[in-house]
């Protein structure tokens, strides 16, 4: 029977039946930073609720081995064989620990301004606009859509003051499938008139989206709030310490932005004079910890630097958004090697792309340019380097490492399907360029997938990204 003569009620009953997902290819990862692995012949098997129950490298039979394991009749297991293509490969779903959700019109349009002018004259009118909810339900669909075409399965998003506008990016996120945060940011100073709230409004429309995002999603399985105090400059003392007091009452995620640009610094002491450091105004605030998420972090003194560390809070590298609106270059290298955990955000609309694969490009960039600068090699970051901060990175920032970022035994298949030889694929793969591919040997094997992760990585967009799951569900297939 062809599949076009498969009766509908009989495919649903076929689907339900399915228990459990054998995936048969090359899979790569990074599970330490600098290290690339490719597992080839690789079968990964995921059960009902996502999870990988098994990887089984140079696996000879996949099919035997997943009903061996599952102890599963045929009919309960899906397999999935991609391994007909050499240039066909899984990679761990990006996670983007930095986005504006609604500043996504704005993408590309900054002119010659810096931060505190560019919120003023491009970004505080976009976001105001926030309050017609069908404007947002527009947006928010095209950003969710976009971002999961990109292969960002988990995002950061910050959101507007707006709490309906919010909660409609929660359902739109949930909706889709896709993994998220969701911040209602909070401002009630130094903000124009037409988009500011006082301290009573910004703390009860942050209750309204954290009941509304829990309700939706009570296991927080997909989508869960984040405390968003858009910054020191814009935030007052006792708004921030009422968010403080929150985010410890309840664990919750906090995401804030930190030391992007010179003047804004200059702000934060003039406006908190009592404090150490601008990274102290957080702290004193209560609003650091292992899941607060801290975007761009570029001018920190050492001392800043090792209280990041100290507090387990982590970072979302901005490096378009940093080049963009001339903000500077972080330095990442410094970070990690004083255990401060990094990822990568794509900020949209200070960055102008929504795909964190041109962004782990621009972090390589810019740490070249470090090295440039200071003749000091150390600094440059590698493409194993950057993918790791795309992906296990942006699963330590969220303190969802013990469940994101890898294909391990116990992790969620958070996933995008990887096709270099696609129609009209952007990357010219030239595979008579280099004579050791198709070896099988292990070494041989890295080298390869070496020079595919490279190219990819450089030449790749969008195009090559074939199929995006995550917790285990198919949320996303172009044909
Ligand atoms: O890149 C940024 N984008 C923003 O929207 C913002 N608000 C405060 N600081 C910011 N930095």
């Amino acid at each position: 029977m062809t599949k076009h003569h498969f009766p509908a009620h009989l495919a649903a009953k076929a689907l339900e039946a399915i228990k459990f997902t054998c995936y048969f290819g090359t899979f790569v990862h990074t599970p330490e930073l600098g290290r690339l692995e490719a597992l080839t012949r690789c079968a990964v098997g995921v059960d009902e609720t996502g999870t990988i129950a098994f990887v089984q490298e140079n696996c000879q039979d996949y099919k035997k081995y997943t009903l061996d394991f599952t102890k599963l009749s045929q009919e309960q297991v899906r397999f999935v064989d991609v391994s007909d293509s050499e240039v066909k490969f899984f990679v761990p779903g990006f996670i983007d620990t930095h986005i504006h959700a609604p500043q996504f019109p704005n993408n590309g349009i900054f002119g010659d301004s810096t931060l505190m002018d560019w919120l003023e004259k491009y970004t505080f009118p976009l976001e105001s606009s926030f309050k017609d909810v069908s404007l947002a339900t527009e947006i928010y669909n095209k950003v969710v859509d976009r971002t999961l075409s990109n292969g960002t399965t988990a995002a950061a998003y910050y959101a507007t003051i707006h709490a309906e506008a919010t909660n409609l990016l929660a359902d739109v996120a949930l909706t889709r499938g896709q993994r998220a945060l969701i911040g209602k940011v909070c401002m009630n100073q130094n903000s124009p008139d037409h988009y500011i709230e006082t301290f009573e409004e910004s703390k009860q429309s942050q209750l309204e989206v954290i009941r509304h995002v829990e309700a939706r999603d009570p296991t927080g399985t997909l989508v869960s709030p984040v405390l968003t105090p858009r910054f020191a400059p814009s935030c007052t003392e006792n708004l921030m310490e009422w968010l403080g007091e929150l985010r410890k009452s309840r664990n919750y995620h906090c995401q804030t932005h930190l030391s992007e640009n010179k003047r804004e610094i200059e702000v934060a002491h003039e406006l908190f004079p009592d404090y150490d450091s601008y990274t102290d105004i957080y702290h004193k605030s209560g609003l650091l910890g292992p899941k607060t998420i801290l975007a761009h972090c570029i001018h920190l003194s050492d001392h800043e630097k090792d209280l990041l560390a100290q507090t387990g809070s982590g970072v979302s590298h901005c490096p378009t958004s940093n080049s963009s609106i001339t903000s500077g270059e972080a330095r990442i290298r410094w970070l990690l090697n004083s255990n401060v955990k990094v990822s990568l955000g794509t900020d949209c609309s200070g960055g102008f792309t929504p795909s964190v694969l041109q962004v782990a490009k621009h972090a390589l960039l810019v740490s070249n340019h470090l090295v440039m600068k200071s003749e000091n090699d150390f600094e440059k970051l590698s493409t194993s380097d950057v993918l790791y901060l795309a992906t296990v990175g942006g699963a330590e920032v969220l303190n969802m490492d013990v469940k994101l970022g890898k294909f391990q035994v116990g992790y969620k298949f958070d996933t995008q399907l990887i096709q270099l030889d696609c129609d009209n694929s952007p990357v010219d793969t030239f595979a008579f360029q280099n004579p050791r591919w198709g070896q099988v040997d292990r070494k041989e094997s890295i080298d390869k997938f070496q020079d595919l992760i490279d190219k990819w990585i450089f030449n790749g967009d969008d195009r090559n990204v074939r199929q995006v799951f995550v917790n285990g569900r198919s949320v996303l297939q172009k044909n």
